[in-house]
């Protein structure tokens, strides 16, 4: 047990390292305030009996809803499901979501932001790392600020006006959704596969903003990468699919994905989603004869 605590308060402190110069601050900015002098991380060992709760109006609850308070959250399970993350879904990020599944969901036709509780696959490979509440009120305004400069640049690109993005209402709800990754460098054993530490994918939203730690393994389709690339001392900024949708294409969204190569990886990835209720349509600077609009939001197709 104390050397699980070890290696958890150390990969705790690696991740709180990433964060900071995802913050553009020094890697050790925690540790200089402070945050660790006296620093116990509080080990809950948790059992759930599975017992299903008699009242069918109740959802059968193992623990209630809640963030927690801290900076971060390790979290390691033995692969029963039960845990579930709130997500803001706009009613545009669901109708891209089940065009990816092919499939149909009856939320289609609601046209509203959603709050919903969605299933965290578990996979006992992973940490799920939760952000605490300290470290939102950290992180959410600077990325908040980040995004939006990196998005008026974007508009002034696309000839309209630096603030349009905001003033359509993108940033109203909005939430920078931080992810930390932890990829254990493991070899898959079959030759065939290409050892792969997350698929290759778009990112759903606006923009993305990832900070890694130096250790190679991302790579990008459209580069043609053969090695995976290192991007270091940035951001690499990934263009997400509202933003192929708005621009008609013009920009489009980056294909990714993240390969293994034997050695321990982490990355820090927030993703800039647009308000909810925000409507994302083809924008008319982006649309002609030539190119009409690639993107109806044609709600009839999904019965
Ligand atoms: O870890 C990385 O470099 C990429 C992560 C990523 O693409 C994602 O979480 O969507
Ligand atoms: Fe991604």
């Amino acid at each position: 047990m104390e050397r699980y605590y070890k290696s958890v308060v150390d990969v705790g402190k690696k991740l709180l390292g990433l964060v900071a110069l995802a913050l553009d601050l020094e890697e050790n900015f925690f540790e200089r305030l402070g945050a660790f002098n006296d620093q116990a991380a509080v080990v809950r060992l948790l059992r759930y009996s599975g017992e299903l709760n008699s009242s069918k109006e109740e959802e059968p609850c193992g623990a209630s809803a809640h963030s927690d308070f801290g900076m971060l959250t390790l979290l390691a399970t033995d692969g029963v499901p039960g845990l579930q993350v709130l997500a803001f879904i706009s009613h545009n990020l669901l109708i891209k979501k089940y065009e990816f599944l092919h499939c149909s969901n009856k939320w289609l036709h609601t046209k509203k932001a959603l709050k919903t509780y969605e299933d965290f696959c578990v996979n006992n490979q992973c940490f799920v790392v939760n952000i605490g509440d300290l470290m939102e009120r950290w992180t959410n305004g600077l990325f908040r600020d980040v995004g939006k400069k990196l998005l008026g640049l974007v508009a002034l690109a696309l000839d309209l006006e630096e603030n349009f993005f905001e003033r359509l209402g993108a940033f109203n709800d909005q939430a920078a959704v931080v992810r930390l990754l932890r990829y254990s460098g493991e070899l898959n054993s079959s030759k065939e596969e290409e050892p792969c530490g997350a698929s290759a994918h778009s990112d759903f939203g606006m923009l993305t903003l990832l900070a890694t730690d130096g250790v190679p393994g991302l790579q990008v389709c459209r580069d043609k990468d053969k090695e995976p690339n290192v991007w270091e001392d940035c951001f690499v900024v990934n263009i997400g699919d509202l933003m192929e949708r708005w621009t008609n294409g013009l920009f489009r969204s980056t294909m990714h994905r993240v390969l293994s190569v034997g050695e321990e990886r982490y990355s820090v990835a927030v993703f800039l989603d647009p308000d909810p209720n925000c409507v994302v349509e083809c924008l008319e600077s982006c649309c002609s004869q030539t190119y009409p609009p690639r993107y109806y939001l044609n709600f009839d197709c999904w019965g």
